[in-house]
Parts: C-alpha cells; sequence; structure tokens
C-alpha cells in the first residue's frame, strides 16, 4: 500500500462514485478500481461493496476509513515538517460550512488566509451547517463553521466570530389564506400557519422551545436542510419560516420577504468556528484558526 492508493480510497469513500472519485485523483476509472482491488486483496477484506448503480464502504470499509484519515493526516505533517525549510507553511486543510458562510465570514477569512499563507492549500466543501460539528469529530473535516450548540462535544473547541439573529420571515403579500403577511397574535393563529423550518439542528431546536413556551403545536408544512433554501421557500409564499439574519441578509431573494417582528424574540445564532482540540496541534489548522484572533 502507498499513501497515494490511501489518498484514492480516501476520494472514494467520500464520493461513493468511481467516476467523481476518478476525476478528483485525476486517474481513469479502470486504473482506481485496479488500485482499490489491490488494496482490498492486500487487506484480505472487501472495503466498498459495489453493483452496477452503487458504491457503499462495508464494515472493514468503515474500519479502514478511519486509519486512512488518520494516516494521510500524519503524512501531511511530516511531509511538511521535512520539507519545509523555509518558514512558509505548505500542505492542505479542509473547511466546511453553508454557502452563505463562503459568501460572508469564511470569505474575509480566505481572503486574509491567502494572502499570510499562500503554501497551503484549501479544500472548501459546503453543505448544511447541521452537520459541521459531526464531520470534525468523524475527522472528514479539520475546521467547520456553524453555530454552536448549548453543549460542545468533548475534545471540540470553538471559537466565536459573530452573533446572528434568528428570524421569522414571511412572504411579502398574502398568497394563501392562512400564510398572514403580518405577525400573527393568538395562539391558535399560530397553529394553523405552515411553518419552513429546518430539519434539525440549533435553530430547530430554538424554534421547537419557542412554541413549546406558548403552548402551541406548530404545523410544519417544509423541513428544510439548509437555511438558504427556507428563505427560497417563504417568498413563494408557502409558509413563515425562521433562518439567521446573516443567511437572509446574504440571499438573493431578502427584499422578496419580510421580517416580522415577533415577540419575545428567539435567542440569537453564535456563529464561529470549530475544530477538534487535538487538531490544532497541526500548525496550519493551528495558522487559520489564530487568523481570527488578529481580526
Ligand atoms: C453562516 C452560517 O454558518 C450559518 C448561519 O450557520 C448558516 O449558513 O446557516
Amino acid at each position: 500500500m502507498n499513501i497515494r492508493i490511501l489518498k484514492q480510497f480516501l476520494a472514494l469513500a467520500d464520493a461513493l462514485h468511481f467516476g467523481r472519485a476518478s476525476d478528483e485523483c485525476h486517474i481513469s476509472i479502470s486504473a482506481l478500481s485496479r488500485n482499490i482491488r489491490h488494496l482490498e486483496d492486500e487487506l484480505g477484506v472487501a472495503l466498498f461493496n459495489r453493483d452496477n448503480r452503487t458504491v457503499v464502504l462495508t464494515q472493514e470499509g468503515q474500519k479502514f476509513l478511519k486509519y486512512a484519515r488518520d494516516t494521510s493526516r500524519q503524512w501531511n505533517l511530516i511531509r511538511h515538517e521535512l520539507t519545509d525549510n523555509t518558514d512558509q507553511l505548505s500542505g492542505e486543510i479542509s473547511l466546511y460550512g453553508s454557502v452563505t458562510a463562503s459568501y460572508s465570514f469564511l470569505y474575509e477569512l480566505l481572503r486574509r488566509f491567502r494572502i499570510a499563507y499562500p503554501g497551503i492549500e484549501i479544500k472548501l466543501r459546503t453543505g448544511d451547517p447541521e452537520h459541521a460539528i459531526a464531520h470534525i469529530l468523524d475527522g472528514k473535516e479539520d475546521i467547520t463553521i456553524a453555530a454552536r450548540p448549548t453543549n460542545l462535544p468533548r475534545g471540540v473547541v470553538f471559537k466565536p466570530i459573530a452573533i446572528s439573529p434568528l428570524l421569522f420571515i414571511a412572504p411579502l403579500e398574502q398568497q394563501v389564506p392562512n400564510v398572514p403577511n403580518r405577525v400573527p397574535l393568538a395562539p391558535q393563529e399560530w397553529a394553523a400557519i405552515p411553518m419552513i423550518l429546518s430539519e434539525s439542528g440549533v435553530s430547530r431546536t430554538r424554534v421547537d422551545e419557542w412554541f413549546r413556551q406558548h403552548d402551541i403545536t406548530p404545523k410544519i408544512y417544509a423541513q428544510v436542510t439548509g437555511n438558504e433554501a427556507i428563505v427560497s421557500m417563504v417568498s413563494l409564499g408557502f409558509g413563515i419560516g425562521v433562518v439567521p439574519k446573516i443567511v437572509l441578509d446574504n440571499s438573493p431573494l431578502k427584499d422578496r420577504v419580510q421580517v416580522l417582528d415577533v415577540k419575545p424574540e428567539l435567542e440569537p445564532y453564535d456563529i464561529g468556528l470549530f475544530a477538534l482540540k487535538k487538531g490544532l496541534k497541526n500548525p496550519m489548522v493551528e495558522a487559520f484558526w489564530s487568523l481570527m484572533e488578529e481580526a
């Protein structure tokens, strides 16, 4: 086994698709498939179950994935240590956040990071911020950005960047009888309104708690992953939604919805960076982390 094949394994475990993984590794599908087969022969177990349509990790593959991530990280570190005869950090770090984060906080951070550390290559993946902490815990990403939950898992560190209010938003005009374009008053009125909410995560916890405190059982019209899509659904008139202000401010549809002055307000989002405490031993991750302090 060599490190190149290990990285090919990681690419395939991530993409679960031979075409996409081979593109990422700049090799042919047949070379990738041959290398994975060799790796499996060497280990004596199947790492993936594949049929004509799908590729999934076997249980052994899951176990090996953890080893492969650790090893690849160690490799990056030692390579950097051995070849680093200037003061210039070089290598790769991975970041994960929402599309909104890539327009806003991350945008500014990345701009500064690139000037300070031109030798570090950045892998930026966007997705639902609900998965930000899970991706840190399972070692998939070095640094992620999202709202801080009340309890931080052990071993995970958080660096606050900004506070963003959580807002109730409504369509500009009333398009459907049950979706008012003003603040609902009585609990019965709230209970009849179709709500468009995050499927899970910090915002969902806060909204659920808000309704519980008001003795209202909300009518959920749609559960959405990623806050950006909530703004779309609301602007189309499907219901009332809840989003962090930063998402609304960066939405191309922000002029097609209105913020409702609902009292009491939801507890605002505490947005920041997440990393593994032990991950900060990596000088490149540390460098990114420390850049925040200089802001
Ligand atoms: C900007 C950010 O990371 C948020 C608020 O978590 C989001 O996009 O949902």
